[in-house]
């Protein structure tokens, strides 16, 4: 099976972190994640983030820093996630290719169905944030 190359990006402002509700009738839809979407080709793995959250979002971002890297097996695809960190440089964010935003803690995010793959990632940033405030 041919792997998907995702860039998604963990947008953080005041200790909260932006996810987006999938849409309906797509892979995972109303699972809530972390903005982005597929490599296209030619195109870096940094440079398909800021155009994916353009197009899911309205906004623009900053340089993205690499994270983590989550590669899952679905019984349908298998998916290279790659996690940045970045910020808002302009914009207020939009929904406009998802069905829903919102700016949750770190501690909040059990409250929300996420995809398996990214467990791992949402441990790390609860830890992370664990180890910011002592
Ligand atoms: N963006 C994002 N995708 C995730 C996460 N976790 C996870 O398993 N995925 C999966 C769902 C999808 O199969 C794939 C991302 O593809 P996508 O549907 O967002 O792709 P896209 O924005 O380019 O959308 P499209 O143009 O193909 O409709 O990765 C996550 O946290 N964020
Ligand atoms: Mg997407």
């Amino acid at each position: 099976m041919t792997v998907i190359e995702v860039a998604a990006g963990l947008i953080q402002r005041d200790g909260r972190y932006l996810i987006a509700r999938r849409k309906a009738g797509v892979h995972l839809a109303g699972y809530w994640e972390f903005p982005g979407g597929k490599r296209e080709g030619g195109e870096s793995l940094e440079d398909c983030l800021r155009r994916e959250l353009r197009e899911e979002l309205n906004v623009v971002v900053g340089i993205p820093l690499p994270y983590r890297i989550v590669r899952h097996e679905y019984p349908e695809k298998i998916v290279e996630l790659h996690f940045f960190r970045c910020v808002i440089e302009s914009g207020e964010a939009e929904a406009l290719d998802c069905a829903e935003l919102r700016w949750v803690l770190p501690e909040e995010f059990n409250q929300f169905t996420f995809p398996p793959a990214d467990a791992v990632i949402l441990e790390s940033l609860q830890r992370d944030a664990i180890m910011e405030s002592r």
